[in-house]
């Protein structure tokens, strides 16, 4: 190489911008929502660890901690409980749209479709004020459960249920999609779930909403950008695939063979590794807590035998822990939901998360748009 070629490589390689994969390691903002700390295994909403927030709090306590940044009064909460209350029944032409969405679709499509009716038929869906963001999250929060419990019965060919104002949101979720309130180990580790998967800080979804604020568009279409976003199999689809795999499996002598199968096939194993956490998942002891308890409830000890025969597995194979999906897939199977009602799920506890960040994002916004390194031919000409 001449000296001058060597001078042209050298300053080319000095000016390669670096490029971050995945945006990987890449601190994009501020937030004042969560803390998720890997080093410490730990995952603060507002600066109170989840475990606590899990174990004493309601999940629509949880839902106002993360919107306004402290735990609410007796009084407070009482205001959005009644607010949500109100809320809580599909107009007409919400039920009338996802009865054109065909059950061949995912219920994720369902979901992603609903909000965004609910969103276009609000006449204040343009207004960005704090207050008008606020009504629309408490809306979204009280309208999400109706819609998951419509397209889980209607599935099943069963009526809808209409909502009940006495009962909690909790109970009032699981009263909608199975006609009943369960036992209350079912409806705590329900409510036990919705927390846990309440908030992650600067995840695929939240971020996707973020940037879709930024551009200065409406709240409905942050969460229909995160619906999206969430439904992907790395993600939040991730609690559906888990279940998959339990079935494919089939039984617990079974684990080992089929993940070194799996493994050799290059595959993805569903439920474990993490992008921030890589010694486990802070989330999930909590969660595994209360599918043990199903586990007792239902009598499923074949369930827990496969969940910890694959799981060690994993670790001694890859040396790689579950994630709260690993858990809450057997966990949603044992309260009796679809599989491919998982992921909406996590969409209805995500709400507050998305709709908390929309609203962090719009308090002080910048336009999100990173820069590229172009990669294609160069500069050329069309002949003459
Ligand atoms: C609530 C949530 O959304 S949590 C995430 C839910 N998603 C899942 O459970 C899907 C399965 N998991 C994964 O695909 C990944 O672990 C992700 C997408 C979550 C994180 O991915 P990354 O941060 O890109 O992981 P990373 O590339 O650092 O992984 C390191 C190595 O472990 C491997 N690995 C990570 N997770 C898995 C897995 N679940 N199965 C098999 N191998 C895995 C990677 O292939 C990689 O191997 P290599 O170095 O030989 O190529
Ligand atoms: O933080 C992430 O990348 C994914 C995750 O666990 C979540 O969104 O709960």
């Amino acid at each position: 190489m001449s000296q001058a070629q060597e001078r042209t490589t050298s300053s080319a390689a000095a000016a390669a911008p670096e490029i971050h994969k995945g945006l990987a390691g890449v601190v994009a903002d501020t937030t004042a929502i969560s803390k998720v700390n890997p080093d410490t295994n730990s995952l603060l909403y507002r600066g109170y660890p989840v475990q606590e927030l899990a174990a004493g709090c309601t999940f629509e306590q949880v839902a106002y901690l993360l919107w306004h940044g402290e735990l609410p009064t007796d009084a407070q909460l009482t205001e959005l409980e009644e607010t949500g209350r109100a809320q809580r029944a599909l107009a007409p032409q919400v039920r009338a749209a996802i009865d054109l969405v065909p059950t061949t679709a995912h219920p994720m499509d369902v979901l992603r479709t609903a909000v965004s009716v609910i969103g276009a038929s609000d006449p204040t869906a343009a207004d960005a004020r704090p207050e008008a963001d606020l009504a629309k999250s408490v809306r979204l929060l009280a309208q999400v459960p109706a819609v998951i419990a419509y397209d889980q019965r209607r599935r099943r060919g069963q009526d809808p249920v209409e909502p009940r104002s006495d009962l909690g949101y909790v109970e009032n979720f699981l009263h909608m999609t199975f006609g009943e309130v369960p036992d209350d180990v079912v409806v705590d580790a329900f409510r036990v779930s919705l927390i846990l998967y309440a908030e992650h800080s600067f995840n695929a979804s939240t971020f996707t909403a973020r940037v879709i604020t930024s551009t200065r568009a409406d709240l409905y279409s942050a969460v229909v950008g995160a619906v999206g976003a969430l439904k992907g199999p790395l993600h939040g689809g991730a609690n559906e695939a888990v279940m998959q795999m339990f079935a494919e499996i089939g039984d617990a002598d079974h684990a080992e063979a089929w993940l070194r199968d799996a493994l050799a096939a290059r595959r993805t194993i569903m439920g474990f590794g993490h992008r921030v956490y890589k010694h486990g998942d802070s989330r999930v002891p909590t969660m595994k807590a209360s599918l043990d308890r199903l586990v007792d409830h239902y009598g499923r000890p074949d369930l827990a035998a496969l969940y910890d025969r694959l799981e060690a597995a994993m670790r001694a194979a890859k040396g790689i822990e579950p994630n709260l999906d690993y858990p809450s897939g057997p966990a949603y199977h044992l309260m009796g939901f679809d599989t491919p009602t998982f992921t909406p799920l996590f969409v209805a506890a995500r709400i507050t998360g998305w709709t908390a960040h929309v609203m962090e994002q719009a308090a002080a916004n910048s336009l999100i748009r990173p820069l590229s390194a172009y990669s294609g031919p160069p500069e050329r000409h069309l002949q003459g």
